[in-house]
């Protein structure tokens, strides 16, 4: 598969698509090494993850609960399940995060842009291996800081979710082409 197509076929494939086939050790540290090659600013190379799997996983889909309970001041069965099971049904999760530099240089713009660049090589590396992936920022995710205990500066932009899938993903859309956001200024 061409670069071209490797683009187009990339697809956020949901927890529930996943099977229950594990990613082995050096798929993973494959995925990992593409997001070290993504561009930033004054070679701060601001990404960082934080990678979960087993009891460890679970163990933070458990945090997550008691403080959506916490935000909500009350417990949800219906919230529980929907948190537990995107955990249980992925193999890895990766919690997405940002070191910024002190004193706002790069801008935190300029941070932000790098990890995504960095999520997208890892996103496309997936759709090479024929893992399944994609990116949510849930609203509880400022929470997360406190179980990861964070350095100075660091923060948790969302999860990585990923796993392997059976059969062929579904074709993508886009509401318009390329062409409806581009203007040119040729002459
Ligand atoms: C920064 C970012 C955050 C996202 N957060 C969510 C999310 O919280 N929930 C979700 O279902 N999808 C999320 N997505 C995935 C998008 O829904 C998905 O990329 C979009 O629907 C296009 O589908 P595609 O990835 O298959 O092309 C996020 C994507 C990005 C880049």
């Amino acid at each position: 598969m061409d670069i071209f197509e490797l683009i187009e076929k990339r697809r956020s494939v949901f927890p529930k698509q996943y099977n229950e086939e594990p990613i082995l050790k050096e798929e993973l540290d494959k995925i990992l090494a593409t997001a070290n090659w993504a561009p930033n600013h004054k070679h701060t190379e601001p990404w960082r993850f934080k990678v979960m799997q087993g009891e460890s996983k679970l163990k933070l889909a458990e945090f997550l609960v008691e403080k959506n309970a916490e935000w909500e001041g009350k417990p949800s069965s219906f919230k529980r399940k929907k948190i537990m099971s995107k955990f249980e049904q992925s193999h890895t999760v990766i919690a997405i995060c940002i070191q910024k530099s002190p004193k706002g240089k790069p801008p935190e713009w300029e941070e932000i842009s790098a990890v995504a660049m960095a999520v997208q090589n890892m996103w496309l590396a997936c759709t090479a291996l024929n893992i399944g992936s994609y990116w949510s920022s849930p609203s509880l995710i400022n929470l997360v800081d406190d179980f990861f205990n964070l350095k100075e500066g660091e923060s948790c932009l969302g999860f990585f979710y990923m796993g392997k899938y059976d059969g062929e993903l579904q074709e993508g859309k886009r509401k318009s082409s390329v062409d409806t956001k581009i203007d040119y200024f040729l002459d």
